[in-house]
């Protein structure tokens, strides 16, 4: 490692108006108020320890780091391995280089009055404010241990807290913000903090916000049309029943394809709702909550009529729609038809922004109203209308499909006019590429065999029938599933990690 330079301060002597503000603690300390001159430690030759001096300094005295551009991006990519499949929040994937994130050896920690930065091996220099750093502290005093909550009053922090000293270990970086020093420099500009931090370089590394280094991986998706008859995903609902490998297998298909059968389920009511508590409680809405239901309008919907159902997703109205459903058919007497029918959403909004991006863009920005008024007791409406295309204000990929024309309200709301006759080209369009042949996936749901899809995703409607048909199923929220989707199927800590 190049022999380090000393760091020479000189710490300005502090402003006289201070010295009255001054509280017995710090009396002590106004001898050091005079200008003080602190030294860097000499680095230790393997870098595992080096303190670096308190800076008081002017931002004119900010000692940047020059991320040394020669560390190509290969040293990054490399072959990149999924860490857990699928995961679907902040999922990186693990290279060679960022596996263990390595400081670099050639630039030092420094630190000015507003942030710290860190230089990275592989060439890029994260910049992190104090006051972000000090919100982030994960000691047990600051991030309770077992609920993984702030236990820290973030308001109380100095608006212009500065590190005394920053030290980078072998496990992290650990900053101080206490010592004589800073009482004087903390208590000359606002309410001393006195507090020590640890950072450990993965998570300073995952959590690096400029510029990020961690990539949203969006879930390798598999899309599916109607090819997906030959082999769609399924499950054994006593894998399911028997162990949270069971489970995690479960969701782990939902989330991968959207959708997936349990094979061998009971035929019961009773067997159906314990399978879909297998993944999370139940969300009860105004049919209900675990429901079991036929066509005789006892709710007044479509869905309790034998009408035809065209491809839709349900609860468009909520502000939240449902994240799962589950459908058993129970039985099905005294006559035909009812077959359902699968599209998958994500598949059909890539293809047709492909095809028609200004139409994708037009079901991306109207918005649509809708509600779900049959019942005598409810009116159900979002707290907004939203478009059919939602996508993720982070990193924009598309993350949820609202289409339910029949639950569609009056669009009486147009910013331009002209919008109306584009929004209808665009529904024309869009439904167009839905009822393709090769989006088309039939099946014909069998006793014993659930279906649960992602109705985030997924749209799914069915034929006209007669006779008796009885079916039973639940929702299951978005944030319920996803929470049980990524505890079983990764270790809670490196969950609790990318938080
Ligand atoms: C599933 N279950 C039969 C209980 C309710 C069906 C609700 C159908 C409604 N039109 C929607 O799209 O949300
Ligand atoms: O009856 C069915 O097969 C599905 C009904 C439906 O589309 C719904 O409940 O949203």
């Amino acid at each position: 490692m190049a022999a380090p330079r000393s760091i020479t301060r000189i710490i300005k002597s502090l402003q006289s108006t201070s010295r009255n503000a001054c509280s017995d603690h710090h009396r002590r300390c106004r001898a050091s108020w005079l200008p003080a001159v602190v030294l860097a430690k000499r680095y230790s030759s393997n870098a595992a320890a080096a303190i670096v001096a308190a800076a008081a300094a002017s931002p004119s005295t900010e000692q940047t780091t020059t991320t040394s551009s020669s560390a190509t991006s290969s040293s990054v990519i490399g072959k990149q391995v999924q860490t857990t499949s699928d995961l679907p929040l902040k999922t990186y994937n693990v290279t060679k280089a960022d596996a263990r994130p390595k400081l670099s050896e050639h630039h030092k920690i420094t630190f000015d009055e507003k942030k710290t930065l860190v230089p990275w091996e592989e060439g890029k220099t994260s910049h992190f404010q104090h006051v972000w750093m000090r919100d982030h502290c994960q000691c047990s005093e600051c991030f309770h241990p077992e609920t993984k909550q702030r236990m820290l009053n973030t308001f109380a922090i100095p608006e212009n807290i500065q590190p005394d000293t920053v030290e980078a270990e072998e496990e992290g970086m650990k900053i101080k913000y206490a010592g004589v020093l800073s009482n004087v420099v903390l208590f000359a500009k606002g309410k001393n903090d006195g507090h020590e931090s640890f950072y450990a370089w993965e998570w300073l590394h995952l959590h690096s916000y400029n510029p990020r280094l961690e990539r949203y991986i969006s879930p390798q998706f598999k899309f599916w049309g109607s090819e997906i008859v030959e082999g769609p995903p399924e499950v054994r609902y006593e894998a399911v029943m028997e162990s949270d490998a069971g489970v995690g297998e479960w969701t782990r298909k939902i989330r991968k394809y959207g959708f997936c059968y349990v094979n061998g389920v009971p035929v019961t009511p009773e067997a159906t709702q314990e399978l879909v508590e297998r993944i999370s409680h139940i969300k009860h809405t105004h049919y209900g909550g675990f429901w079991d239901f036929t066509s005789d309008l006892s709710k007044k919907d479509t869905a309790y009529t034998s009408l035809a159902l065209g491809v839709h997703t349900d609860t468009t109205y909520f502000s939240d729609p449902a994240g799962l459903q589950l459908f058993h058919l129970l039985s099905h007497t005294d006559g035909s038809g009812g077959q359902s029918i699968l599209v998958d959403g994500f598949r059909a909004a890539k293809i047709f922004r492909e095809e028609n991006p200004t139409a994708y863009r037009v079901l991306s920005n109207v918005r649509i109203p809708s509600h779900s008024s049959g019942n005598q007791d409810s009116s159900i409406q979002p707290y907004a209308p939203f478009p059919v295309f939602n996508h993720h204000p982070v990193n924009g990929e598309l993350i949820l499909v609202r289409w339910n024309n029949d639950d569609r309200a009056t669009m009486d709301r147009w910013d331009d006019p002209a919008d109306v006759e584009r929004f209808y080209e665009a529904a024309r369009a869009w439904n167009d590429v839905l009822k393709r042949r090769e989006s088309e996936y039939w099946e014909q749901l069998v006793p014993g065999r659930p279906i649960i899809l992602d109705n985030w995703r997924v749209l799914h409607g069915r034929a006209a029938f007669d006779g008796k048909r009885r079916l039973c199923g639940a929702y299951i929220s978005r944030d319920d599933f996803m929470s049980r989707f990524v505890l079983s199927n990764s270790k809670r800590e490196d969950v609790l990690k990318a938080l």
